[in-house]
């Protein structure tokens, strides 16, 4: 069993984008995959219960069922900081209980768990804990979102140095255009970030507004 963890070099990177696109890469390759948003701000009540979108997402191309709460076991209503809108709620996020809920998911056995972060690589849980934690405990391998705006090199630079102070392997990076207008400059920035960059560049996702429904596999390329 292999998990990957989409961060990105910002919250609006394109993590979602670059999820679907990665499920439907695995997906195309025939392995049985399972989505998690492990943590959500920025949800909507159901009738049930809170519901996120980027989970509900994954889940539309993930090839093994699993029940809601398993992709998504902490949701919070506010788009705010996590780490925050646990606090508010009165939920105590730890990596033991985080972990409990990873473990459900390997129970189902995929070949693949996709784990999509929120916000960036250094993301605050609580006043203990930070998400590459939880990421070096379930032994994933990151992919990086490059969000392609003004500001992205040292954004992707410092990101990836980070994940390796993490101790945590990089599979690689993938550019999405998250804006209707391509960056000034865009193929330049691309090359840059080759030059720079000391993981491989996995593609590139232009920006579509009917994103969502297209597949996006073929633009990937992941290791096997
Ligand atoms: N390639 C794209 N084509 C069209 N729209 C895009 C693309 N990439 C990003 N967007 C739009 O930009 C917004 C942010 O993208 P996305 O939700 O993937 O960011 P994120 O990194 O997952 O953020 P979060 O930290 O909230 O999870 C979304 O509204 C999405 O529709
Ligand atoms: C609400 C938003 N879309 C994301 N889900 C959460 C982004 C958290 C960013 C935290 C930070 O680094 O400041
Ligand atoms: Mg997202």
């Amino acid at each position: 069993m292999k998990a990957y963890f989409i961060t990105g070099t910002d919250t609006d990177s394109g993590k979602t984008v670059v999820t679907q696109a990665v499920l439907q890469h695995l997906a195309d390759k025939g392995l049985k995959t399972l989505a998690m948003k492990p943590v959500a701000s920025g949800c909507d009540w159901d009738g049930t219960r809170w519901i996120n979108a980027d989970a509900t997402n994954a889940r539309r191309h993930m090839t093994l069922d699993c029940d809601y709460g398993l992709t998504n076991p902490f949701a919070f209503e506010p788009a705010i900081a996590p780490h925050i809108a646990a606090q508010e709620a009165d939920v105590s996020l730890s990596l033991e209980d985080m972990l409990q809920h990873f473990e459900r998911l390997v129970a189902l056995n995929p070949d693949v768990i996709v784990v999509e972060g929120a916000g960036g690589w250094l993301l605050p849980l609580s006043d203990q804990l930070m998400m590459p934690e939880f990421v070096k405990a379930i032994n994933a391998e990151v992919i990086l979102t490059v969000g392609m705006k003004l500001g992205c090199l040292n954004h992707a630079m410092l990101t990836e140095q980070a994940i390796f102070s993490s101790s945590v392997p990089i599979t690689g990076w993938i550019t999405n255009q998250p804006s209707v207008e391509p960056m000034a400059r865009s193929e330049q920035n691309l090359d840059t970030l080759k030059q720079r960059m000391a993981s491989s560049h996995l593609g590139s996702i232009s920006f579509d507004a009917n994103w969502q429904n297209l597949a996006l596999g073929h633009l990937i390329n992941l290791p096997d």
